[in-house]
């Protein structure tokens, strides 16, 4: 009977289904408990052992799928405190719980407040503390420890992060420039969970670069896969934008955007999810120069695209963002010939560099201005 109920449900799966069933995992839902403290011995003023916590440590090459599958019941519990006895008057402490997450995840409470921000390998927070154990206080009666539900949210750490609605050849480029082996098609939302791929140069150097798929107009509201993969922008350092220089249509209901479009509702989307995206620096990449008439779009768009504002007059209203995006380097390629792909290499490593040397001046300066506080005027005179 069990057999015949899996072969149905087995039968029950469309192609489609099984596309759009992700194997990515970056919410988890967990209860935590802390263990109860052990009681006091009230005879001989015996105390009972704290209960152990409940805590999480964040660990480079984990997924959260990997965790849920070793927590199958989404629950964790620390061992109770030692009951206080005559031959052992201090009871002993519960054995704490250490659950190792992926790097990157935020931990939030019940009521959305965020409890903890593991983006540093080895990054520590508890999550659920150990009851006190019986002593006078408390009529020698071990507390029970700390319960609550928590919510994992992994947030992906990459350099970059490639952002570009469906069908404009990111995959295509992350194939052509990394080691990732993403799935390409000539269809929308082939790509349906965030692929992260490591670019390597010749001097060792390296640099991570994160797809997120799924982008589309509506997503700041939540439309499409919206949120769920417009976070993961958040913590990268640059962002590579990519359209397709004849434009995009979704569907035959949706209007057909042309390429200078496509990058106002980029820009669009992205101040609405978060403005203070928009100061991230950022790369324009203008793909399927190799197509016929490509050349041509881009002399007549050139003007508008170098700076945004000149074309802002004649965006579509509902496209419109009140701030636009200042590119630090625009570059007409072709992803699926590699034309001009060692230059886009070239370029991400130049300004990620720039950025961290900028990083390291501002932070001299930070440090200079704290001893100088310190030192005061009567110390020696730093330079
Ligand atoms: N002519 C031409 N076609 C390209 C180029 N880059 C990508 N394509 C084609 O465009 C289609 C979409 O490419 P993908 O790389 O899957 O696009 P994507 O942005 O990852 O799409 P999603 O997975 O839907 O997000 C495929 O048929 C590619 O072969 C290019 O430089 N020139």
């Amino acid at each position: 009977m069990v057999q015949l109920f899996k072969f149905l449900l087995k039968s029950t799966k469309s192609p489609a289904r099984a596309h759009f069933r992700s194997n990515f995992l970056d919410t988890l839902r967990l209860t935590v408990r802390g263990g109860h403290g052990g009681n006091g011995l009230p005879k001989y003023g015996g105390v009972g052992g704290q209960g152990g916590c409940v805590y999480f440590v964040a660990k480079e090459g984990l997924t959260l799928r990997k965790l849920a599958q070793n927590l199958r019941d989404k629950r964790v519990q620390a061992t109770s405190g030692e009951d206080s006895s005559k031959v052992s008057i201090f009871g002993r402490r519960g054995v704490d719980q250490r659950i190792e997450v992926p790097l990157g995840v935020q931990v939030y409470d019940e009521q959305q407040k965020l409890l903890a921000d593991l983006n540093e390998h080895e990054a520590s927070c508890i999550v659920a503390g150990g009851g006190t154990g019986g002593c006078t206080g408390n009529n020698f009666l071990g507390r029970p420890g700390e319960s609550r539900t928590v919510h994992l949210d992994l947030k992906l750490i990459a350099d970059v992060g490639l952002v570009g609605f469906p069908n404009a050849g990111k995959s295509t480029l992350l194939k052509a420039i990394s080691n990732a082996k993403p799935k390409i098609a000539a269809y929308p939302f082939t790509t349906i969970r965030p692929q992260i791929g490591t670019v390597e140069y010749s001097d060792l150097r390296s640099i991570s670069i994160a797809d997120l798929p799924g982008l589309i107009e509506g997503a700041h509201a939540n439309f499409g896969m919206g949120h769920k993969f417009l976070k993961h922008i958040e913590r990268t350092r640059l962002l590579l934008f990519m359209v397709d220089i004849f434009g995009f249509q979704l569907s035959p209901r949706h209007p057909h955007r042309d390429c200078l479009s496509n990058i106002y509702a980029l820009n669009k989307e992205l101040e609405l999810y978060d403005p203070t995206l928009l100061e991230k620096p950022c790369v324009l990449l203008l793909n399927k120069m190799d197509k016929e008439g490509a050349k041509q779009i881009l002399q007549n768009l050139k003007p508008s695209i170098k700076d945004l504002s000149n074309g802002l007059p004649a965006c579509p209203e509902e496209l419109r963002p009140s701030r636009v995006l200042k590119f630090k380097h625009i570059l007409p390629i072709s992803a699926k010939n590699s034309a001009r792909i060692t230059q886009v290499k070239q370029q991400l490593r130049e300004t990620l560099d720039e950025l961290a040397a900028q990083h390291l001046v501002t932070d001299n300066q930070q440090l200079k201005e704290q001893l100088q506080q310190r030192v005061g005027v009567i110390g020696p005179k730093i330079t």
